[in-house]
């Protein structure tokens, strides 16, 4: 047995036995040992079916993911968003599920070809879909977003969405676009958010955030120049906070909260906390 949880390319379908979570538009159904259910059991629940997925190894045991047309009433089970199950529990489950949906999501958007309209098929032994009219293979997307910490000496540079949790500040984040790099996409982001210039910028970790298909790329950066002008829509405030008044801060598993959790900790001494993947 491999402890812990594993990807794989693709599972057997009719191979009896394993693990089975199940999804909704709901989100993940869970009961009170959680969200993992015997996958023979799972099936016998007259659910509404739409595909069934092998997304990996979970201590050995082989996991699939059914994903389902509507949300389906099981008795003494409820239905839980994806956030839910990264604010508070197992963080390897947290890991499973996140996988689960970008998998079920990437599926269900590629079930024609994005050229030429036809059916797609399944690529044997690869996570891949393909298009035989047009020999077009589609895989996962994955689309990388920075986030940056701006700092200068004690005060670090926190702004909120309207779509933020009233109170909440936040680094700056956004998606790369093509023809930038990394460093390209940092400067651009927060010229835009809050024409401020950055330097010595510095890679600090990477974090899956599979909302719906982000892989996060952490920086540190020093503020350089400029005043703060937030960006019309966008950002609906943005301000240097001393890193001994902070306000509420994003969720403690979020690579935002690592970020500023990461500085304060070097600024003050501290123990460093550690980032969940
Ligand atoms: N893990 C974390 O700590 C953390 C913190 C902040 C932001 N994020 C994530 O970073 C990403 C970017 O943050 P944001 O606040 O700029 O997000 P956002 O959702 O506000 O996106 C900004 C804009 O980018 C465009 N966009 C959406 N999807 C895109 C894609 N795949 N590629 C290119 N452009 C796209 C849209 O116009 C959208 O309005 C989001 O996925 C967000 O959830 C993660
Ligand atoms: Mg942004
Ligand atoms: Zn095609």
């Amino acid at each position: 047995m491999t402890p812990g949880w594993i990807t794989t390319t693709l599972l057997d379908n009719d191979a009896p036995g394993g693990w089975a979570v199940a999804r909704s538009r709901e989100g993940f159904l869970h009961d009170t040992n959680g969200p993992l259910f015997p996958r023979e059991w799972l099936k016998r629940q007259d659910l509404p079916v739409f595909a069934e997925h092998g997304i990996g190894h979970l201590d050995g045991e082989p996991v699939y993911l059914l994903e389902l047309d509507s949300p389906a009433d099981v008795p003494g089970c409820s239905w839980q968003g994806l956030r839910g199950f990264m604010l508070q529990g197992d963080h390897t489950l947290y890991k499973v599920l996140g996988y689960a949906a970008q998998i079920g999501t990437w599926a269900r958007e590629h079930r024609f070809c994005g050229s030429c309209g036809q059916a797609m098929v399944q690529v044997p032994r690869e996570r891949a879909m393909y298009c035989q009219a047009c020999d077009l293979r589609s895989y996962p997307r994955i689309s990388p977003s920075m986030i940056v910490l701006v700092t200068r000496g004690d005060d670090i540079l926190l702004a909120r969405s309207p779509r933020f949790v009233t109170g909440v500040y936040s680094t700056l984040a956004g998606f790369a676009e093509p023809g930038e790099s990394a460093e390209d996409c940092l400067i651009r982001e927060v010229r835009e958010e809050v024409q401020l210039e950055v330097k010595n910028i510095q890679y600090m970790g990477s974090q899956c955030w599979p909302f719906p298909h982000s892989m996060m790329l952490g920086f540190h950066a020093e503020y350089a120049g400029g005043d703060i002008v937030p960006q019309a829509d966008e950002i609906e405030d943005a301000q240097w906070f001393n890193i001994h008044e902070l306000p509420p801060l994003p969720a403690s598993r979020s690579i935002a909260r690592y970020l500023i959790d990461l500085y304060v900790a070097r600024r003050l001494g501290h123990a460093e906390p550690v980032l969940p993947g």
